[in-house]
């Protein structure tokens, strides 16, 4: 990795530096160790988010992406290290802390990860369900303002997730993961299975909410449109730690192999003859 060709601000391991250290960081993890049996994971990953940013977080298919984002969420346990969200560590969250903390983040996992036996109505409000006691009438107005917030028409509210199209079914999962206004939302691999037109619509939304609800976004990807169009920082995952971080031209300037053939690659040469016309 040549840090040489990384700006002031950019720390290739993820630590806030330079200009950035200015900015409020949300999420910061620190010398973090997970790992399956004699398997490592992680392996001393340092990374901060800042608040309001949108956060593409990139790596190798199996480096962990996933993992580290279920480690974020206290869904997976680790071995070491410090998970701090809102300045608070959770590891020492009590019952109702952790709880508190969980009414500020919103998730969309890989497929959407929709109840099927649920209409889409009552998707959107689970988390309403766990986390507030409110009467079925507000829940409905809400959840109604939910979906009309990602795009969706209420008619949609009644259907199923097996009568939704990909994209549809995304953006359920995405009013879901909006469904107690989070400040962070955390989505990984929103794009996958949609195709382009679908892909830039979603990152348009992405991008539009977090600029009118002031929203982070921590988001894994394999999707070069995204990091090209609605990414303010990408970092990039590796041997169990970030190897770089910081906006796209840090990572096009990067000499790191994986970073070099995933930037430079066929794939992306298609992407940027893409992104001139459009996408
Ligand atoms: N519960 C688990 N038990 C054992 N191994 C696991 C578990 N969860 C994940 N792994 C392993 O951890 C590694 C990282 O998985 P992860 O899903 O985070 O990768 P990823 O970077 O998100 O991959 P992809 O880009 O393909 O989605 C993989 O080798 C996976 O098999």
């Amino acid at each position: 990795m040549a840090t040489d060709v990384l700006p002031p601000s950019a720390q290739p391991d993820g630590r806030a530096n330079g200009a950035d250290a200015e900015r409020e960081v949300i999420i910061s993890v620190r010398d973090l160790v997970v790992g399956f049996g004699d398997k490592l994971i992680m392996n001393g990953l340092d990374l901060d988010v800042y608040r309001g940013e949108i956060l593409g977080f990139v790596g190798a298919s199996g480096t962990g992406k996933s993992v580290l984002t279920r480690t974020i969420l206290g869904l997976v346990p680790k071995r070491r290290g410090t998970i701090e969200v809102f300045g608070q560590n959770v590891d020492e969250l009590d019952g109702p802390g952790r709880k508190a903390m969980e009414r500020r983040w919103g998730v969309l996992f890989q497929q959407g990860a929709l109840f099927s036996s649920l209409s889409v109505r009552q998707n959107v409000q689970v988390p309403m369900r766990e986390h507030l006691k409110l009467s079925d009438e507000l829940m409905d107005e809400l959840a109604l303002l939910k979906l009309e917030l990602v795009g969706l028409k209420p008619e949609v509210a009644d259907r199923f997730p097996s009568e939704l199209s990909g994209g549809m079914i995304k953006r359920v999962a995405l009013a879901r993961a909006l469904s107690l206004d989070p400040e962070i939302v955390f989505l990984d691999e929103p794009t996958s299975g949609l195709d382009p037109i679908g892909a830039q619509d979603f990152d348009e939304l992405i991008s539009t909410l977090q600029k009118t609800l002031g929203l982070t976004v921590f988001m894994v990807t394999h999707d070069l449109g995204s990091l090209y169009s609605a990414c303010d920082r990408i970092a990039a995952l590796g041997d169990g730690k970030v190897i770089a971080a910081g906006p796209i031209e840090t990572m096009l300037k990067s000499d790191h192999p994986w970073l070099r053939s995933y930037f430079h690659g066929e794939r992306a040469r298609h992407m940027t003859g893409e992104a001139a016309a459009g996408r």
